[in-house]
């Protein structure tokens, strides 16, 4: 098969619908990342703030009319989506660097559009926020990966026990606090599932409201406590985040605050088995090495080592052998359903067969033809996929179907004899911040081009 640039397609490709969606990006010229595989990586990967917290935070800031300041915060495109939800709002945004000011004291609309909010998920948490601060708000459906149904009927729900009347018209979320002076009462919310988004918006509304909360099955996610610990900062009063109880006195008014968001645990993860799967050998910093249980003893299992050289700094240094283990994904502190398809990429290469369990999502294994397209051996029945290991992918065109599996992707690619093509590169860029430089940093050999690439 003749990978080469040329100025145009030289031959017609069989129809399938993956081959179909790749002659539509060649055919647009849009950007696709040239990888060339087994190349040895060595260095030190920095590790960014994590998107999910700052995607939060940012929704967080409404809450208070002195807005905040945010530190830590990652180039990616879903930062700029949010940033550009907010200033539609009349929220006023400026970023030198890694700081990002956010001035809320002229939040002067209660809805944002659809063409912004349908681009991620995180930016319908704003609802609790905007119904705190305002007394109303207006959110359409949110967007984000396409990995499952992701309903928000946990969030509606929790809305309601704090006493807002919720109508959902023609895609658009319609809340508004029912009593006479616009505030939300406290209550006792109990969650059928730990959601993250639920936990964050119910917690953000809550802040706020008249009377104590308590979210019963909260989510214990990382990025769970950093929103609770922005919303302290600005003199809210919550207990228990990270627990899967937490409980939240309402307060009059928060106040500015000047916050660092954590670091990337999924970044972390996915740089760690990139170390892995090409057998080289990586530091990272910073991570929180608690955040990363699950990745670090799934790896151990498989027989790669990892050293933790300082308090926020650690080392994975790849080997010959790996053994197949299985995974199950699950709320944290269970192994993240966002690093699922990066361990999938690994377990392709490692000795025996490793049963991959996706309970989080129904629809979060797309990256698996794409794997078996270079030359990985995974059998799919449901959410369930059974992957043997083989010694060696082979490079080829290949589509990231949402962001974690174009991560996945890279890194399949970065390991796999020949050259690699990763198309769809939107879904990289949502989540990954400079991720070209950083491996090239350390070794890899990638490109982005919009060149004719013949497949
Ligand atoms: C921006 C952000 O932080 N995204 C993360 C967040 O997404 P998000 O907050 O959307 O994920 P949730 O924890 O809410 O979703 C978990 C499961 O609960 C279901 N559910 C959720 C809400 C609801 O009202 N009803 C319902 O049934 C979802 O469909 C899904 O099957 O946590 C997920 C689980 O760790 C991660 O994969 C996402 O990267
Ligand atoms: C699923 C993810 O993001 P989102 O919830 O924004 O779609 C993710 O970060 O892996």
């Amino acid at each position: 098969m003749d990978r080469g640039s040329t100025s145009q397609i030289s031959e017609p490709i069989e129809s399938n619908p993956s081959d179909n969606l790749q002659m539509t990006q060649i055919e647009q010229n849009t950007p696709v990342l040239r990888i060339i595989g087994k190349v040895p990586l060595s260095g030190h990967v920095p590790i960014s703030g994590a998107k999910n917290s700052i995607l939060a935070l940012m929704a967080g800031s409404l809450l208070s009319s002195e807005g905040c300041r945010i530190r830590n915060v990652p180039y990616l495109a879903d930062v700029k989506s949010m940033s550009d939800i907010l200033e539609t709002l009349g929220v006023k945004i400026s970023r030198s660097g890694e700081v990002l000011d956010i001035d809320t004291s002229n939040l002067t609309k209660n809805s944002a559009p659809y063409e912004l909010v349908s681009k991620m998920r995180a930016s319908f948490f704003a609802l609790g926020s905007l119904l705190a601060r305002l007394g109303s708000a207006k959110m359409p459906l949110p967007g984000g990966c396409a990995i499952g149904a992701r309903p928000v009927d946990l969030h509606v729900r929790g809305l309601q026990a704090l006493g807002a009347s919720v109508q959902i018209e023609h895609g658009i979320v319609h809340a508004h606090a029912n009593s006479r002076n616009g505030k939300l009462q406290g209550a006792k919310i109990y969650l059928d599932c730990p959601s993250v988004g639920a936990t964050e918006t119910l917690m953000m509304a809550a802040t706020l409201a008249e009377g104590e909360t308590m979210i019963e099955n909260a989510a214990q996610e990382p990025e769970v406590v950093d929103l609770a610990d922005l919303c302290i900062a600005m003199g809210a009063k919550i207990r228990g985040a990270g627990t899967n109880t937490i409980f939240i006195e309402g307060v009059e008014k928060l106040h500015f605050a000047d916050f660092t968001a954590i670091p990337d645990r999924i970044e972390a993860a996915t740089f760690m088995v990139a170390a892995a799967m090409t057998r080289s050998t990586l530091s990272m910093s910073p991570i929180v090495p608690a955040h990363l249980t699950a990745a670090i003893s799934k790896l151990q299992d498989m027989g790669v080592t990892v050293r933790q050289d300082a308090p926020d700094r650690i080392t994975v240094i790849g080997g010959d052998h790996y053994r197949a283990i299985d995974i199950e994904t699950l709320p944290y502190p269970g192994f993240p359903t966002d690093m699922q398809a990066q361990f999938m990429a690994l377990l392709t290469i490692c000795e025996g067969s490793g049963v991959v369990n996706e309970t989080v999502y129904e629809n979060r294994l797309q990256h698996v033809a794409e794997l078996n397209r270079m030359g990985a051996n995974i059998r799919l029945k449901n959410n369930v996929a059974v992957v043997t290991g083989v010694p060696q992918l082979s490079g080829a065109p290949v589509m990231a179907t949402d962001l974690r599996a174009s991560a996945a992707l890279v890194i399949a690619g970065l390991a796999a004899d020949g050259e690699t093509t990763v198309m769809g590169l939107h879904h990289l860029d949502r989540g990954y911040d400079r991720i070209e430089e950083k491996l090239r940093n350390v070794g890899a050999k990638l490109y982005r081009t919009t060149e004719v690439v013949s497949v």
